[in-house]
């Protein structure tokens, strides 16, 4: 589990990340979304007791990072955004360097490496050198790394950035398994539908501030402040606009392209409020063909509230 509170980190004068509050229950996995510069990863390096905050804590598993970074470090595994790796070793001889800096005694050691390489299908690969590893494969392999002393909870900052579709795909299954072995885990990117399909929760973060967190619906009904309605009438367009245009919900009217019967009623009334509205209609003699909801798209919303950021 993880908590943070009230956490805040300045780089002098500037506010990296601003009174940020969050709850990740343990065998759950949290997304962390936002724009590029956003605080993801200053985050992330305050959980993973690389960086102290200006002010606030976070725990993880009732550890705190400022006052207890030992404990923090023995409960998580932090695969960061940029990483070296020793290119001299071979992929099991890295994994084992690993384990043994993290006091895994050698007989565990061959036990979970071949395990892990089995996770993040680096088994061939055991015998080749790290050097010659593609991205997606080096992904993977600094994945088993932050594994390697079975922690609870991972941090994860952007694992798939820079991978390939295939490779994307491959390490969405990966993180489907950790999810089934109930790791906490929180995941940073900056492509919502990457995370969206795998995450439980998500967090939406810009300028440093939490702007929305849930999951994918409640996001959506935090961030979209006005729905859209399609009204599709049979005739007397003109008289449908000046019904919908008077009613103390309905911010703007708009007649579509290409279907000349058919409106756009941006609307901010509550579900009651527009089970009304289309009761009044029908009773005002408005020959209603259909009214719907536009299913919003969540990477829609997110890219209209952080547009002009990256
Ligand atoms: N050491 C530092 N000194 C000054 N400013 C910093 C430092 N580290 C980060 N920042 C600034 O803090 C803000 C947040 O950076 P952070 O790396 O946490 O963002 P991010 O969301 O991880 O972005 P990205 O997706 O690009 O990795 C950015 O504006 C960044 O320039």
């Amino acid at each position: 589990m993880i908590e943070i509170i009230n956490l805040t980190k300045k780089y002098g004068s500037f506010t990296a990340l601003n009174n940020l509050n969050l709850t990740i229950e343990k065998g759950s996995v949290f997304g962390f979304v936002g724009p590029n510069g956003a605080g993801k990863t200053t985050t992330f390096s305050i959980l993973a007791t690389l960086l102290a905050p200006t002010s606030g804590t976070a725990y993880v598993n009732g550890y705190d990072v400022t006052k207890d970074p030992k404990q923090v470090r023995k409960h998580i595994g932090y695969m960061p955004d940029f990483f070296g790796v020793y290119d001299q070793f071979k992929v099991h001889e890295y994994l084992d360097f690993y384990g043994a800096s993290y006091g895994v005694p050698s007989k565990e050691r061959q036990a979970i490496i071949p395990q892990l390489l089995e996770l993040v299908n680096l088994t061939d690969k055991k015998d080749s050198y790290v050097d010659l590893l593609s991205r997606g494969m080096k992904q993977r392999l600094c994945l088993a790394r932050s594994l390697i002393h079975d922690p609870e909870v991972l941090i994860l900052d952007e694992p798939a950035s820079g991978l390939d579709p295939r490779a994307r795909i491959e390490m969405r299954g990966i993180l489907q398994e950790l999810k089934n072995m109930e790791k906490t885990i929180i995941i940073s990117s900056h492509i919502l539908p990457e995370l969206s399909e795998m995450c439980d929760y998500l967090g939406i973060i810009e300028h440093g501030n939490l702007i929305a967190s849930g999951n994918v619906n409640q996001i959506q009904s935090q961030l979209q402040a006005n729905k859209i309605l399609f009204v599709s009438v049979k005739q007397d367009i003109d008289n449908a606009i000046a019904f919908f245009e008077n009613d103390l919900n309905v911010q703007l009217v708009e007649r579509d392209d290409k279907d000349e019967q058919l409106l756009h009623v941006s609307y901010e009334g509550s579900d009651d409020d527009q089970v009304q509205l289309l009761k009044k209609a029908i009773t005002k003699d408005i020959p209603i063909l259909t009214f719907s909801q536009k299913q919003s798209n969540l990477e829609d919303i997110f890219m209209e509230i952080t547009k002009g950021e990256e």
